[in-house]
């Protein structure tokens, strides 16, 4: 292998100002950003353009889930806004897939469009909930079989998921990581995690962590920690 993982912070703040207080110490080489939907709610596309217009790779994680139309304008939307990676959830279809794609074929700047699969707050129990029977494995490898046949460029999963959907989806099937949680950090409402060592030996591409960084008392510091502690274990 392997592809070096690239670090996302998830800004979950709820408002512009708060998340520029994080995002002014940071370079864009050191890791991308991803607005989610309370700081997006909150500050809008102005901020979303501030951050593209200072350098970072930004994914706008939006998550729509809409019928085809309304989810193929919504990205559209969103690739005029400049952002580098964009994501619908993979239980809105074949069809609204497809629509999101064709959306942004032929753009001048066309972003990652990636299907969200089984959200990593979730378990097997809470998939029986809601009636799907399959576990939260078989049920992405399922969902990212969908989002590869519509012609996306990848998933959002967790960690656990990564090898069998290598094999079936080879390494240029991008992979985008929440639930990371360094060791001894809060678990929180997350519940399929794994550390940033162990994700990124995966070589998984994007890895996605919030509130380890973001509630940290030094974010920075928290930041900076993973970043070395993922450079020296792939030395
Ligand atoms: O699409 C996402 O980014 C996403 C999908 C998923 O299955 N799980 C998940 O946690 N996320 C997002 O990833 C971030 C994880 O944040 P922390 O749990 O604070 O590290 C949040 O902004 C979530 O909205």
């Amino acid at each position: 292998m392997t592809t070096r993982s690239q670090l996302f912070v998830a800004l979950d703040y709820a408002d512009a100002q708060s998340a520029r207080q994080l995002v002014n110490q940071l370079d864009p080489k050191l890791c991308g950003l991803k607005v989610g939907k309370e700081l997006f709610t909150a500050a809008g596309p102005d901020f979303v353009r501030e951050l593209v217009q200072s350098g970072f790779k930004v994914f706008l994680d939006l998550k729509f889930h809409d019928i085809p139309n309304t989810v193929a304008k919504a990205v559209a939307a969103a690739a005029d806004l400049g952002v580098w990676m964009v994501n619908v959830h993979a239980m809105g279809g074949r069809r609204m897939l497809v629509a999101a794609r064709d959306a942004l074929a032929d753009r001048e700047h066309r972003p990652l469009l990636i299907a969200v699969t089984v959200l990593t707050s979730m378990t097997a129990d809470d998939l029986r909930e809601l009636g799907i029977e399959r576990t939260p494995e078989q049920h992405v490898q399922a969902l990212a079989q969908l989002a590869a046949d519509a012609g996306l460029d990848g998933v959002v999963c967790s960690a656990h998921e990564a090898e069998s959907l290598q094999q079936a989806q080879g390494h240029e099937f991008i992979l985008v990581t929440p639930g990371i949680r360094p060791h001894g950090s809060e678990q929180g409402d997350q519940r399929r995690i794994m550390t940033p060592e162990q994700a990124a030996a995966l070589g998984i591409q994007v890895l996605v962590i919030g509130r380890p960084i973001t509630q940290a008392k030094d974010p920075l510091a928290a930041l900076q920690a993973i970043q070395e502690s993922l450079t020296a274990s792939s030395a």
